[in-house]
């Protein structure tokens, strides 16, 4: 993310002993690191935290928390606190914006919902983020309506993915309708009065057919997944739309840690996944639940390298420099620094 350019750099050279004590100066080209984002150590950012209590307890961060993320209570307070009123000056501020450009147009045009996308890797912890955040700004007077929709409800079925060879690029763009996906938030983000988002079940491992959910005009859209900050296809055909789901998010969040750490988040959760999901006749990966811990571990880390890894490294992480404010993570999953783009 940082962008090195050379520059001129010179340093007095202190005369040794004996020397004569003229002055002289020893130039070097060194280069500057200078960056689109400000950034904030642990200490710095949670410090930004107001001091009114936050309108939650330690019971519903437990409700809202992923499975395998340790977050609590003191946690929230230091990471979101300042994230969600750094949020409501952004919304209040577009809001404004949206008024301003309204009077001058002389037109009489509401502000459309206010679009939060959460991206980072499988299993780095995106649903915790986007729950507390959905939940944490509903109880903000000026935003009381939040929805929250996540984008795997846009992965095309199984069978679509089978009959395309893609069932082991689950993930990937092209594993997704992103016609289907840039409709919705641009029907969202032009104000329809009622847009719907299909819905996918983590334990049937697919799309439910028949199922949606409907986007009535919140205030706030928070949006999960992947792929929220990927460009449009590139290649696409002359004169067909470059448009991304991007260029409708208002903010955007990347949920950042080391590839390691999330691999052993993703194979714990795995773990614990095989002795309670897994268990239901229902779920896809049933046949895991029987079989010895340390081969179900083996299947899991063979999914983690061939799907998810690729797929951070080839797509989700490159698109990390596109976000408004990446959430670093250490290895315990706790904050350890936060990057806000500069005005
Ligand atoms: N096979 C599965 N069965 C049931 N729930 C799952 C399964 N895989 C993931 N989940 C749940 O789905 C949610 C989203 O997971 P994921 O897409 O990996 O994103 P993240 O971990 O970044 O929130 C998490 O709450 C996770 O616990
Ligand atoms: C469903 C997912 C692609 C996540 O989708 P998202 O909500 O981020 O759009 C992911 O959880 C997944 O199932 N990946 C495939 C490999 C695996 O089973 O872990």
């Amino acid at each position: 993310m940082p962008m090195a350019g050379p520059r001129t750099r010179c340093d007095p050279v202190r005369p040794g002993r004996g020397q004569a004590t003229r002055s002289a100066l020893i130039c070097q080209t060194v280069p500057v690191i200078t960056s689109p984002y400000i950034e904030l150590n642990r200490d710095q950012w949670s410090a930004l935290a107001s001091s009114a209590p936050l309108p939650l307890s330690q019971e519903d961060v437990e409700k809202l928390r992923g499975l395998g993320d340790p977050i609590d209570l003191a946690e929230v307070d230091a990471v979101y606190r300042p994230l969600t009123a750094l949020l409501e000056d952004y919304i209040g501020a577009t809001r404004a914006r949206a008024q301003r450009t309204a009077g001058f147009l002389g037109v009489d045009e509401p502000p459309t919902p206010f679009i939060v996308a959460v991206a980072g890797s499988v299993a780095v912890g995106k649903s915790t983020t986007a729950r507390l955040i959905a939940h944490l700004l509903a109880r903000f007077p000026a935003t009381p309506r939040v929805d929250l929709v996540t984008t795997d409800g846009f992965l095309h079925p199984n069978r679509v993915l089978e009959e395309r060879g893609l069932l082991a690029r689950k993930g990937f763009p092209e594993s997704y309708d992103r016609r289907a996906l840039l409709d919705f938030v641009a029907a969202v983000k032009s104000g329809a009065p009622s847009v719907s988002a299909p819905v996918y079940s983590h334990t049937v491992y697919d799309v439910v057919p028949g199922r949606s959910i409907t986007v009535q005009r919140p205030d706030v859209l928070v949006l999960e997944g992947l792929n929220v900050l990927q460009p449009a296809p590139r290649g696409p055909r002359p004169g067909a739309s470059t448009l991304a789901v991007s260029d409708f998010i208002d903010f955007s969040i990347y949920v950042d840690a080391d590839p390691a750490d999330i691999r052993r988040w993703y194979l714990d959760r795995f773990l614990t996944l095989k002795r309670t999901a897994f268990t239901d006749p229902q779920s896809y990966f049933r046949r895991y639940a029987a079989i010895p811990d340390d081969i179900a571990v083996a299947a899991a880390s063979e999914i983690w390298e061939s799907v998810n890894l690729a797929n951070l490294r080839e797509n989700i992480a490159p698109t990390r420099g596109r976000a408004t404010l990446v959430l670093r993570k250490d290895a315990e999953h706790r904050m350890s620094q936060v990057l806000l783009r500069k005005a």
